[in-house]
């Protein structure tokens, strides 16, 4: 069964980041994901999902100086203090809005030593961001973002990102399959769902090219959400597109997926 998840750091944007949560609530979500809480005191979060009887599934561990271009710190050699530091602070949050999974991010990895030195330093941070996460019963996402939006990014494509996953010997890590950067660097949607299916923890959508609602662009949701379907896969997906307008005005293609007003 289809499930969406609304991404507040992506929806609603015209409101403060606290009132989003009751956009989305009264838009007809019952999930919820961000980025990043943490100018927020956390009983204040969970005020605001409570009150709209919200479920929280996925928040990113601090990444650093988004605005100046940094994306995490896991596969950085110069960052280790920051990456455990980010971890803890995420674990916390987590564990206090009752959120099942972290997205650590890997980090832009140009003006770092060579790509083994990174492989390496990812490794021993990921096990150790991992037993961290699973000591509170979390799970972490990793996720490989397209090289046109996100340039030297660590991890771009899903195959190789698996491959670096499954080296970790850690269960409570998994792919995030967010389907707008896997369709930019990787493509073979269906059969990807499918062939990687049990791998994905997390899963994210959006229209191609444009990063704009799902009923644009190149890619067939009715297909993909069938596929999932077929994989069982039934966490909620999480919206992270750019409305074309005002993000209610944009929710037509959701309105089987969305609670009705009560
Ligand atoms: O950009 C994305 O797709 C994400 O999911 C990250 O969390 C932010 O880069
Ligand atoms: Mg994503």
């Amino acid at each position: 069964m289809t499930r969406i998840a609304a991404n507040l750091s992506m929806l609603f944007t015209d409101a403060p980041f606290l009132d989003r949560f009751d956009r989305a609530g009264a838009a007809g979500f019952d999930t919820v994901e961000f980025l990043f809480p943490y100018d927020h005191p956390i009983d204040v979060v969970k005020t605001r999902l409570d009150r709209n009887g919200l479920r929280l599934s996925l928040i990113n561990a601090p990444a650093g100086d988004w605005t100046a271009g940094e994306r995490g710190f896991a596969a950085r050699p110069s960052k280790r203090a920051e990456f455990r530091a980010s971890v803890e602070q995420a674990i916390t949050y987590a564990t206090g809005l009752g959120c099942p999974r972290i997205h650590v991010m890997s980090g832009i990895t140009a003006g770092e030593p060579d790509r083994a030195a990174c492989e390496a330093v990812w490794t021993e941070n990921l096990r150790e961001a991992a037993d961290m996460a699973a000591s509170a019963g979390l799970f972490i996402s990793i996720e490989p973002l397209n090289s046109r939006d996100v340039p030297g990014y660590f991890i771009a494509h899903q195959d190789p990102t698996l491959a670096l996953i499954q080296g970790l010997d850690r269960r409570n890590v998994m792919l995030q399959f967010d389907v707008y950067h896997t369709q930019i660097m990787d493509g073979d949607i269906i059969r990807r769902i499918e062939r990687l299916k049990g791998a994905y923890g997390h899963v994210q959508i959006a229209g191609v090219p444009d990063r704009h609602e799902p009923d644009t662009g190149e890619l067939n949701y009715a297909e993909i959400f069938a596929a999932f379907d077929r994989t069982r896969f039934d966490g909620p997906m999480g919206c992270e597109y750019n409305p074309r307008g005002r993000t209610e005005d944009g929710l037509g293609w959701a309105a089987p997926y969305l609670r009705t007003p009560a």
